[in-house]
This record gives C-alpha cells, structure tokens and sequence, in this order.
C-alpha cells in the first residue's frame, strides 16, 4: 500500500484540486453567438465585453455562405481585436483563414486539426469538440489541439445534443494535461460554479447571455467564475 492508497477519498480530492489549482489560471469565460448577429449584435458584443472579462468570442454561423459569413464577421473581428479578445471562428478553417480569426473551433466533422494549423499556422488556437469522451480528448490533443471542449453540460436548445458528460470528466482532464478544457452546453450563471470548480478551464456560453441582458449575464459569470 502507497502513501495515497492510505488517503481517504475526501482529502485525495482535496489533495487533486490543490494540485491542479495551483498551476492553473482561472477559469475564463468564452462566448459563443448567436446564429443571426445582424441588426445590434456587434453593439451588444460591445456591451458584453464593457461588462466584464471574456477571454474569447466565437463567431458560430450555420446556413450562409462564405461571402456573407465575411460580411458580417469582420465588424465583429475588429471589435474582438480592440477589446484583446480572441476571434474564433465555428466550423471553417477557410473562413477563419478568410476572416484573419485567431483560431478556429472544430466539431468532429469538421476536420483536422492537423490541416487547420497547416493552413491557420504555429499561433492559431484551434479547439475541438469531444462531446463526453476521454478517448476523443486525447486524440485532439494528440492532434495538436490547444483546447478541448466537452459537453453538453446541461440541457440546451441552442444545439441539438446526445451527450451529457459529468463534471468529473474536467477534474479527470485538468489533472492529467495541461491543454486546456472547455464547458459547454447550457450553462448560466446559476449553474456554472460545479465546472469551475471541477477544473474547466473556460466556461462557454451562447443563449445565457444573447437570450438576456448581455451585460448582467456577464457580470454575474464573472462573479462565478472568480470563486475558483
Ligand atoms: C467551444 C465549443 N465547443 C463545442 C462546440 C460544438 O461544435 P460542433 O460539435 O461542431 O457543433 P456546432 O457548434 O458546429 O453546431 C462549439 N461550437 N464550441
Ligand atoms: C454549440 C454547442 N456545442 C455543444 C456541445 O455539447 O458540444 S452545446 C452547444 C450550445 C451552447 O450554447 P448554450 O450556451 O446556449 O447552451
Ligand atoms: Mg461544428
């Protein structure tokens, strides 16, 4: 029997998130849009990030081509660029080249990492999604990922979705690498704090700050986040 066979499940949590807090910054929140941020959006992007600290903002559109997706990124671009905040860009490692972003997110389909830093280049931050799976974490960090995002958390009806990871999953992965993770999927203020604490690195939010007052929801996550 080892010394940490002999501790008790209480203080080895205790001894694990010690650990972990110690080396990690803390959690910051990362912003996702709104699929139509025509009309007062980039305003509200403005008010957002007059709110508080948001650490990134993702520009997710669906349906529109690419031409169009540039027209309405750029102003968005300019005020992320302003605001020190990274631009990063849903699903296209061409419109995120197109759009000079500083990263781009990738789902499971969307392709490779290891082309999206070929084209994007050394200082691109390229996340993937890897749903409620350990396994898919480590092949994109394998692949060269700088973060990874798991969820969906909890309920949401921004996005359909089929898996529902546990808390653990960001303890397990914050423990274990030092890539950063990100939380996603239906998460508020109010729900936030048991993925702080379990060692997310980013809380990522769409519909709890475009589906309100931006500026409170982001007040309030600050206040949440600063808990860790
Ligand atoms: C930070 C973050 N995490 C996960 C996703 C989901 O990506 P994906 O699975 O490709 O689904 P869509 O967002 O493209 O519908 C994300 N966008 N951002
Ligand atoms: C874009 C997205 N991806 C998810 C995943 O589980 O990978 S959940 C999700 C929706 C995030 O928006 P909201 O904060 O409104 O729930
Ligand atoms: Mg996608």
């Amino acid at each position: 029997m080892t010394d940490d066979d002999r501790l008790d499940p209480l203080e080895s949590d205790f001894a694990e998130q010690f650990t972990r807090d110690i080396r990690r910054p803390p959690c910051q929140l990362y912003l996702v849009s709104p699929l139509d941020v025509t009309g007062d959006f980039a305003a509200r992007l403005a008010r957002a990030f007059d709110a508080g600290p948001v650490a990134a903002f993702q520009l997710r559109l669906k349906g529109i081509d690419q031409h169009e997706a540039v027209r309405l990124g750029e102003p968005l671009r300019a005020l992320c660029a302003e605001r020190e905040v990274a631009f990063i860009v849903n699903d296209s490692i061409a419109l995120a080249k197109r759009l000079g972003a500083d990263g781009v997110h990738l789902g499971q389909d969307d392709g490779d990492p290891r082309e999206a830093r070929a084209e994007l280049g050394p200082a691109a931050q390229i996340g993937v999604t890897c749903h409620d799976s350990r396994h898919l974490a480590m092949e994109a960090g394998e692949a060269g990922a700088d973060y990874v995002a798991f969820g969906s958390f909890y309920p949401t009806t921004t996005k359909e979705v089929s898996h529902r990871p546990e808390p653990v999953i960001l303890s397990w992965w914050s423990t274990l690498f030092e890539i950063p993770c990100v939380a996603i999927g239906g998460i508020t203020p109010a729900n936030a704090a048991p993925l702080v604490k379990a060692g997310a690195d980013f809380i990522a939010a769409s519909s709890a700050v475009w589906g309100g007052d931006e500026a409170a929801a982001v007040k309030a996550f600050a206040a949440v986040l600063a808990e860790r």
